[in-house]
């Protein structure tokens, strides 16, 4: 399925000077007809989860319509079809990040030909996104090389950009120049717990308080279309300073296939904003957070990889500072291969902590 208006598949527009044929290629080849899907898919591998229940990341929230030339919009994809709401939005209730940083590489990814992948994007957030609006996005073609592609992607609502994204792709190329870090050693999947298991585990504690009960039971009902199994999670109720770093392993909720890459690249997109910026505020438990936002969001592609199955997400904040902090991230497929990496600087307003209030 690539973009779509009114169900017709639409393949995606043929690069300038490229002949249509060769940009026949369907960034994303799940229908949108699909049912999608509502809950986690099975617990392991892609061969035990229901191949019927196609991640709803696949079916609606990349699901761009196509416009015109170079212009889309989320309208019909931005809604969840089975409840007639928004997909998840953070309760900042700005729209979420990851996902106009997904759309807008699904958008970028519709002008260019088959045989060219993403490698890299470089995004600022200008404005908060409004939920209750679609998000048109506007492509610009700025250069297509030999082997390199480069676009140039405005996502607009109310008349103003909300985020710019450039983002380059490049032709399958081999080269004996080739190195990696090694992925750390971290219990696997299958020993542990999902987020809702460990908030379920929470909520049977007899001593939890009731301020500590709304909190997980409103994270327990919100619908990220991402299951995450948090590597050492802090006792919820643990108010100590940890050290800015963070390990879960993270996938798509719902079966998404072989599909082909720009299809992964857009959901990791989606999946490498959730949970990214907290990292930097780990240290900090003391400070109440008034505001925060990403302010960039920048991703390097390096290696193929599943984005409906596990990766572990690699987080540390190295520098936090004048309101803003640093995060950077790799996810890391089950084999070891380091399969992207990301960096995000966020801005955060907080409150001044009990003992600075008393100075
Ligand atoms: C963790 C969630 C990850 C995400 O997905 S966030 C979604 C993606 N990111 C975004 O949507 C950010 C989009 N960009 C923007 O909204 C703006 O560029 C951004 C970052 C707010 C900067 O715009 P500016 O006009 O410069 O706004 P600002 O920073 O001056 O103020 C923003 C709000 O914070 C408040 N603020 C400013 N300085 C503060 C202070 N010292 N203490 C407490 N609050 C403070 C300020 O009042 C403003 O709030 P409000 O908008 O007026 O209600």
């Amino acid at each position: 399925m690539a973009a779509s208006s009114g169900g017709k598949k639409l393949l995606p527009e043929p690069s300038k000077g490229t002949s249509a044929a060769s940009a026949h290629s369907s960034i994303l080849r799940k229908s949108s007809s699909e049912k999608p899907v509502t809950e986690a898919t099975g617990s392991g591998s892609k061969s035990s989860r229901n191949e019927d229940l196609h991640s709803v990341l696949v079916t609606s929230v990349l699901n761009l319509e196509r416009l015109d030339l170079d212009l889309y919009s989320n309208e019909h994809s931005n809604r969840c079809t089975f409840t007639g709401t928004h997909h998840w939005v953070p309760r900042s209730r700005m729209l979420f990040g990851g996902q106009i940083v997904g759309q807008a590489l699904v958008a970028a990814a519709m002008s260019v030909s088959e045989n060219i992948y993403a490698h890299s994007l470089h995004c600022y957030f200008v404005r908060a996104g409004d939920p209750k609006v679609p998000v048109l996005y506007q492509v610009d073609r700025i250069r297509d090389g030999k082997s390199f592609s480069v676009r140039s992607v405005k996502a607009i609502q109310h008349g103003n950009p909300i985020l710019i994204c450039q983002s380059s792709f490049q032709r399958k190329m081999e080269s004996p120049i080739h190195h990696q870090f090694t992925m750390p050693v971290v219990p696997s999947p299958n020993e542990l717990l999902t987020q809702e298991e460990l908030i379920q585990k929470y909520l049977r504690d007899p001593a939890l308080t009731e301020k500590y009960k709304v909190g997980l039971t409103k994270l327990l009902a919100e619908e990220v279309p991402i299951e995450i199994k948090p590597i050492n999670p802090p006792e919820y109720y643990r108010r100590v300073a940890l050290e800015s770093k963070q390990h879960f392993w993270v996938r798509a909720r719902g079966y998404i296939g072989e599909g082909n890459m720009k299809l992964h690249c857009c959901v990791a997109a989606y999946i490498s904003d959730y949970s990214f910026l907290r990292t930097a505020l780990l240290p900090h438990f003391q400070y109440k957070v008034k505001f925060m936002a990403s302010l960039d969001h920048s991703m390097w592609f390096h290696a193929p990889f599943r984005s409906d199955e596990w990766m572990l997400y690699e987080c540390e904040s190295p520098w936090a500072g004048s309101c803003r902090g640093l995060v950077q991230g790799r996810l890391w497929k089950q084999d070891g291969v380091l399969a992207v990496s990301c960096a995000q600087e966020g801005v955060f307003y907080v409150k001044p902590s009990a003992a600075e209030s008393k100075l």
